[in-house]
C-alpha cells in the first residue's frame, strides 16, 4: 500500500493543547518528561559537537531553563567543558527545574548571573535555554542582551524546544529572538516552528516525542501536510482509462497583460494529468494557442464558462476586477463543478457580500487560495492581523465562507470548514515571485478534474506545488529566479514519484 511509504502526518499543538497533553503525561512519569527531554536534546548536542569541547547553556527562569541545567548535567558527564549562565532566582524555580538546578549543582556545575565571555577558540556550542512555550512578552533588557550575543557566536547554536523569543503559537517574533541553528523541540510540534518567523529562527528542526503519544491524551487541532494524508488517491492509472475518466480542466482568467497567469495555470494543469485543459481568457486580442504548450486549448472565458461538461474551474490568475470578471466569478460559484478561487477573483468577492453568501450556500466547498493580503480583503482586516495570527486567520475565512482554504506564505495554513488545519514546511522563497500562485491554481484545477475531494486536492497541491520550488532550486542551486513555469514539470516528477515509487526511494524524514 503507497501510505507505507509516507510518514505519518505529526500533530501540531498550541500552546494550551500542548499543556493539556503535559498534564496528562506529567504524573508519574517514569523517567519525569525534563529528564527525557534534555537528555534528548543532549544527544543531539553531542552529534553537533562531534568531538571535546565549551558548551555555554544559557538558562531561564522557568522550565525551559531545566531542560538546559539537565543538558548540561549530561554533557558535563560527557567529558565536555560546560558552563551554564542561570540569572534567576534558584528557589522560584518551578518544581521539575528546581530538581534539575539541584542535580547540576550536585554533579559538580556552577553557575553564573552574567554571560562569561568565550572561551580562547571561541565555544563550540551554544545551547538556548531560556524560554519555550512559556513566553508571554518580548525580551528585554538582560535576556535581550544575552540573545545579541548569543546570536554572535559563530558555533551551531541550538535551542531547547523553541527558540528564545518566537511565539509558540504564531511564529511571531516577539522582539530580540535567538536565531537557532538546530532546534530540539519536545512532545509535539508547534504551529510557531512551522509558520512565519519560525523556520527562519529554528534552523534545521528536530522532533523528540519522548516517548508521549500526544494523539492518545489530547485530540490535535492541527497537523503537517505529507502524502500520507492523501496516500490512498495515489494508485496507478488502470489501464482501461481514457481522457474522458481525468476530467475537464478549466482556467479562467488572462485579462488584457495578465494572459500569462492564465498560461501558467494551463500549463500546470496539463502537468497533472487532466484529461483534458482549457483555457478561457477575458483578453479577446489573444492569439488562441499557447505554441510551447499546445496541448491547451483556448476559448473566450464566457463560452467556457458555459460549457458542459467540464470538472473543475480555476477562476482567478489574471483575471483583474472588471464587471466582465465579477460576471464570470458570479457563473463560476453557481456552477456545480468543482471550483478554486485565486487571485483577483478572491478580490471580488471581498467586495461584494452577495459573492461571500453565494459561496457559503455551494453544495460542494469551493477551495480559495488567498496571500496574506487577499486575506486580509476577505475578512476585512490588514495584512498585519492576518499575520499576527495566520491559523486563526485560515480558519476563520474558512468557517465564513464554507471552503477549504490555503493561507499562502512561510509555512502555508490550510483549513477546512470545520475548523481543522494543517502547516506545511515544503517551499522556499525563492518562490516569492509572480507567477508561482498560478501554477497552484493549475495543479489543483488538474488534481480536482482527476475526481479528488476538495480536502485531498488542497492538501496534495499545496504541498507538491513547495515540493516541486524545493527540488528545482536545490538541482539548480538557487536561492532566487526561480521562474514560475519551471515548477509544473517538477511537479509532475514529483507527483509520479509518489504514484511509481524507485526502489532508491529514500525515506521521508530521518529518524532520530
Ligand atoms: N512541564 C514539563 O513537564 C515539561 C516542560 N518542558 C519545558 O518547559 C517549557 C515550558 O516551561 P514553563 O511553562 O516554565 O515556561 P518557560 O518557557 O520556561 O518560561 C516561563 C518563565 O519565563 C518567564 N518569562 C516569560 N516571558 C518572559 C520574558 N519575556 N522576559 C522575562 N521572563 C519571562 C516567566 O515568568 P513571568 O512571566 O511569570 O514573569 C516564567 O518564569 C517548555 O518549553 C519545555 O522546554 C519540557 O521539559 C518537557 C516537560
Ligand atoms: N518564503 C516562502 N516560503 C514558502 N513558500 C513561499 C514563500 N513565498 C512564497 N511562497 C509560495 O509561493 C506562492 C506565491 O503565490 P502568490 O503570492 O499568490 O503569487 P502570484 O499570485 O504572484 O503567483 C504561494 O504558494 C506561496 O506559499
Ligand atoms: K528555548
Amino acid at each position: 500500500m503507497p501510505s507505507a511509504r509516507f510518514a505519518p502526518a505529526r500533530p501540531i499543538y498550541p500552546v494550551a493543547g500542548i499543556r493539556a497533553v503535559e498534564a496528562r503525561a506529567l504524573p508519574g512519569a517514569v523517567p519525569p518528561l525534563m529528564e527525557r527531554a534534555g537528555a534528548a536534546a543532549a544527544a543531539l548536542a553531542l552529534r553537533l559537537l562531534d568531538g571535546p569541547g565549551s558548551v555555554l547553556v544559557a538558562c531561564g527562569p522557568g522550565n525551559n531553563g531545566g531542560d538546559g541545567f539537565v543538558v548540561a548535567r549530561h554533557l558535563k558527564a560527557a567529558g565536555l567543558r560546560v558552563v551554564v549562565a542561570f540569572a534567576g532566582e534558584p528557589a522560584k524555580l518551578p518544581a521539575d527545574a528546581s530538581a534539575a538546578h539541584a542535580a547540576w549543582l550536585e554533579h559538580g556545575g556552577s553557575t553564573s548571573a552574567e554571560l562569561p565571555p568565550p572561551p580562547p577558540g571561541g565555544w563550540n556550542l551554544v545551547v538556548d535555554a531560556l524560554f519555550g512555550i512559556g513566553l508571554q512578552r518580548p525580551l528585554e533588557g538582560r535576556y535581550a542582551g544575552w540573545i545579541a550575543t548569543l546570536n554572535a557566536q559563530p558555533c551551531p547554536r541550538l535551542a531547547l524546544d523553541i527558540p528564545s523569543g518566537l511565539d509558540a503559537d504564531s511564529g511571531r517574533r516577539l522582539g530580540p529572538c535567538f536565531a537557532a541553528s538546530h532546534t530540539v523541540s519536545f512532545i509535539a510540534l508547534k504551529p510557531g516552528l512551522l509558520t512565519l518567523d519560525g523556520p527562519d529562527q529554528c534552523g534545521e528542526l528536530h522532533l523528540q516525542e519522548i516517548d508521549v503519544d500526544a494523539e492518545a491524551l489530547a485530540p490535535a487541532p492541527g497537523h503537517e501536510i505529507t502524502p500520507a494524508l492523501f496516500a490512498g488517491r495515489l494508485a496507478p492509472r488502470a489501464r482501461n482509462s481514457h481522457k474522458g475518466s481525468y476530467g475537464d480542466a478549466a482556467l479562467i482568467g488572462g485579462a488584457p497583460g495578465m494572459v500569462g497567469a492564465a498560461i501558467l495555470a494551463g500549463r500546470a494543469a496539463a502537468n497533472l494529468g487532466a484529461g483534458r485543459v482549457l483555457v478561457g481568457l477575458l483578453d479577446p486580442a489573444t492569439l488562441p494557442v499557447d505554441i510551447l504548450r499546445p496541448e491547451l486549448m483556448f476559448r473566450s472565458a464566457p463560452e467556457l464558462l458555459a460549457e458542459a461538461g467540464i470538472a473543475a474551474f480555476a477562476v482567478g490568475p489574471g483575471l483583474g476586477q472588471s464587471d466582465a470578471a465579477w460576471t464570470l466569478v458570479h457563473a463560476a460559484i453557481a456552477l456545480p463543478a468543482q471550483l478554486v478561487l485565486d487571485a483577483d477573483a478572491l478580490n471580488l468577492v471581498a467586495r461584494d457580500p452577495g459573492l461571500q453568501a453565494a459561496l457559503a450556500h455551494r453544495s460542494r466547498p469551493a477551495v480559495l487560495t488567498p496571500h496574506p493580503a487577499e486575506a486580509a480583503r476577505l475578512l476585512g482586516s490588514t495584512t498585519a492581523d492576518v499575520q499576527a495570527d495566520r491559523i486563526a486567520a485560515a480558519c476563520r475565512m474558512a468557517g465564513q465562507l464554507k471552503a477549504w482554504v490555503v493561507l499562502k506564505g512561510c509555512g502555508s495554513i490550510v483549513a477546512n470548514p470545520d475548523g481543522h488545519w494543517w502547516i506545511n514546511s515544503s517551499g522556499n522563497p525563492a518562490m516569492a515571485t509572480a507567477g508561482i500562485g498560478d501554477v497552484l491554481s493549475g495543479i489543483l484545477a488538474a488534481l480536482l478534474a482527476r475526481g479528488w475531494d476538495a480536502g485531498e486536492a488542497l492538501l496534495a497541491a499545496v504541498h507538491l506545488h513547495g515540493l516541486a520550488g524545493d527540488r528545482v532550486c536545490a538541482a539548480q542551486g538557487l536561492d532566487s529566479g526561480l521562474l514560475a513555469d519551471e515548477l509544473a514539470p517538477a511537479a509532475r516528477a514529483c507527483f509520479n514519484a509518489w504514484v511509481v515509487p524507485s526502489p532508491a526511494d529514500a525515506p521521508q524524514r530521518p529518524t532520530e
